[in-house]
């Protein structure tokens, strides 16, 4: 199957603030996709796009080759939205399939219930339970149509670091029965470890795009930091060959390339007065810090 998402130059505008900025983007079927950027870079703003919940100031939305706003493409999608609030005074089990009764091929409940992780909370009052296992309540409620895809708004707020590991299995699993995902998060950690796809958004412009293996290894991150004794200069740095970028804090150096290993040995050979030598990096922790910082500039 072809794109499951289509935006095509879409902008939204509240008032001179673009939220969203001429985002042209297309996902396809059976990806899991992660939203990164930092507050307010437009993340939601562009899921309720795609959702049909808002609309965009100009460009094109498509969502499963139509119109968001369609029922008969509403029926085939399923969203967790930020702070939604579930219906208090009934079970759980009762509030799933009350949401099942609103499709015509609903996923069976006690499927639902096992995804979700609640078949011993099925009895339990929704207001009982903790903000964890609403939030996967919440998840229960967005697969009850058995969706085609699955919008997921900062899904894993909330959930202990084992619940969250067992969430990212079944969205991988869930992904692997051909569903699309397509997900916001602020863990570079949940990012790197379900996506196939991670798309980084800033000032409502993706300003990079492309697999957790290829963010990492295009942009490197990676750098030797060391604290330079007193004799170092910043020009002495600055003409070794291979440095991407070179920051001084105070006499801590460090010093961004694609092969630590060529630049440290001629550090050594120039006999720099260096202590406290150590390569780090190479994480999507320094490439979200890199792409926030240069807006992305050539990385797509
Ligand atoms: N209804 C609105 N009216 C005015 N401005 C809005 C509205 N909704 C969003 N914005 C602005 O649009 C920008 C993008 O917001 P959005 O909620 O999409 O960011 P986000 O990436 O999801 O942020 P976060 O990570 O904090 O959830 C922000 O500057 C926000 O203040």
């Amino acid at each position: 199957m072809g794109n499951v998402i289509e935006l095509e130059r879409v902008t939204k505008q509240y008032g001179p603030n673009k939220a969203v900025d001429h985002l042209s983007l297309s996902i396809k079927s059976g990806q899991v996709v992660a939203l990164l950027g930092p507050n307010g870079a437009g993340k939601t703003t562009a899921i309720s796009l795609i959702l049909g919940l808002k609309r965009p100031t100009a460009g094109t939305v498509r969502l499963l080759g139509g119109n968001p706003q369609d029922e008969h493409i509403r029926g085939r999608i399923g969203a967790i939205l930020q702070e939604v609030d579930v219906i208090d005074r009934l079970k759980v089990k009762e509030v799933i399939d009350l949401f099942r009764s609103y499709y015509a091929h609903p996923m069976p409940t006690e499927r639902l219930l096992r995804l979700a992780g609640l078949e011993k909370e099925a009895e339990l009052f929704t207001e009982h339970l903790s903000g964890g296992q609403k939030r996967r309540l919440q998840f229960a409620l967005a697969l009850s149509g058995d969706p085609e895809v699955i919008f997921l708004d900062e899904p894993t707020v909330g959930m202990d670091v084992t619940s969250r590991r067992v969430f990212w299995e079944m969205l991988r699993a869930l992904a692997q029965g051909g569903r699309t995902i397509v997900l916001t998060t602020h863990y570079l950690e949940e990012a790197d470890a379900i996506a196939d796809r991670i798309l980084v958004i800033n000032h409502g412009k993706i300003v990079a795009d492309g697999t957790p293996d290829q963010l990492k290894g295009s942009l490197g991150g990676r750098y030797i930091s060391f604290i330079a004794g007193p004799a170092i200069q910043q020009d002495d740095l600055a003409a070794l060959p291979g440095i991407d970028r070179t920051e001084w804090n105070g006499r801590h150096v460090k010093l961004y390339t694609a092969n630590t290993d060529s630049l440290l040995f001629s550090l050594v050979e120039r006999g720099f007065d260096m202590k406290d030598i150590e390569i780090k990096g190479g994480g999507l922790n320094e490439v979200f810090e890199q792409v926030i910082e240069t807006e992305g500039a050539g990385i797509k």
